[in-house]
């Protein structure tokens, strides 16, 4: 694995239309650093991860320090499970970026997602259809994917939803591994417990940053209440950028 880099964000806003998702923030991810983002539903935390992935652009500011490193879990159900195909070549996509899509994997490669999948738990199912895996299963299998791609930095959004309490230990386990491995993880997680409990640094999210930095002092109660009330008043009615429109 490649060290991972510092990421650095410029007064980035990230928008859908007009409407800003993620707004004027800036602060930087240290190489290594375990952290959790919080904040209310609609508050940007999926935007801010599909753009340190590339996959969203900035209307204005920067990020540095991402491209080429990242692995993203996304949110289970931005994922479509019906797709014909087996558990090993799930997680042999995994291996795309070294690989290349027209390559043939190696049987290096096969043999490090067998190893992949039983790491995870799922020791027997390679030949399994993906779609016949429960929740937690297909869970497991792409944290497999997750091992196999290697990546300096890998961003989780909401990695722990609608699972049982152990596959919830066991991806977490898996987490804090990445973490003592010197990677750089950052999760989207709505549970407050587990996030003051396992992760040393949080990012507490309103469109606007609200508290970035150890756990304890950025979700403070004051910085969470700040955070409702800006979800009120988002609820309440669609906003534009004041700031850039002064601008
Ligand atoms: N593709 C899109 N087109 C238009 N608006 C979008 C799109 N994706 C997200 N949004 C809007 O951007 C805002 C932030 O969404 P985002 O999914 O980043 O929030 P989130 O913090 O991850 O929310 P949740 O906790 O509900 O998953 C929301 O108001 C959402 O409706």
């Amino acid at each position: 694995m490649m060290r991972p880099a510092e990421i650095r964000l410029t007064d980035l806003t990230v928008s859908y239309g007009r409407r800003p998702a993620v707004h004027h923030l800036s602060g930087r991810f240290a190489p290594g650093s375990l952290t959790a983002v919080v904040g209310p539903n609609g508050a940007g935390k999926s935007t801010l991860l599909r753009t340190l992935a590339g996959l969203q652009q900035p209307e204005s500011g920067r990020v540095e320090g991402a491209a080429g490193q990242v692995a993203l879990l996304p949110q289970a159900v931005a994922l479509d499970r019906a797709f014909p195909i087996a558990c090993l070549d799930l997680v042999l996509f995994g291996l795309w970026g070294e690989s290349g899509a027209f390559r043939a994997v190696t049987r290096a490669g096969r043999e490090r997602a067998r190893a992949a999948l039983a790491a995870v738990g799922l020791g027997g199912f390679e030949a399994r259809p993906v779609g016949s895996l429960s929740t937690g299963q297909f869970q497991r299998l792409l944290f497999a994917r997750l091992l196999l791609q290697d990546a300096p930095v890998i961003l989780l959004d909401e990695p722990f939803n609608a699972l049982d309490a152990r596959t919830a230990a066991d991806l977490l386990a898996m987490v804090h591994r990445w973490h003592g491995e010197g990677r750089t993880v950052i999760a989207v997680l709505h549970d407050l417990e587990l996030v003051q409990r396992e992760f040393p640094e949080a990012l507490l999210l309103a469109r606007d940053c609200l508290g970035w930095g150890p756990t304890e002092a950025a979700l403070s109660a004051a910085n969470r209440l700040q955070a409702r009330r800006m979800a009120e008043a988002w609820m309440a009615g669609p906003e534009l950028c004041q700031r850039r429109d002064a601008a």
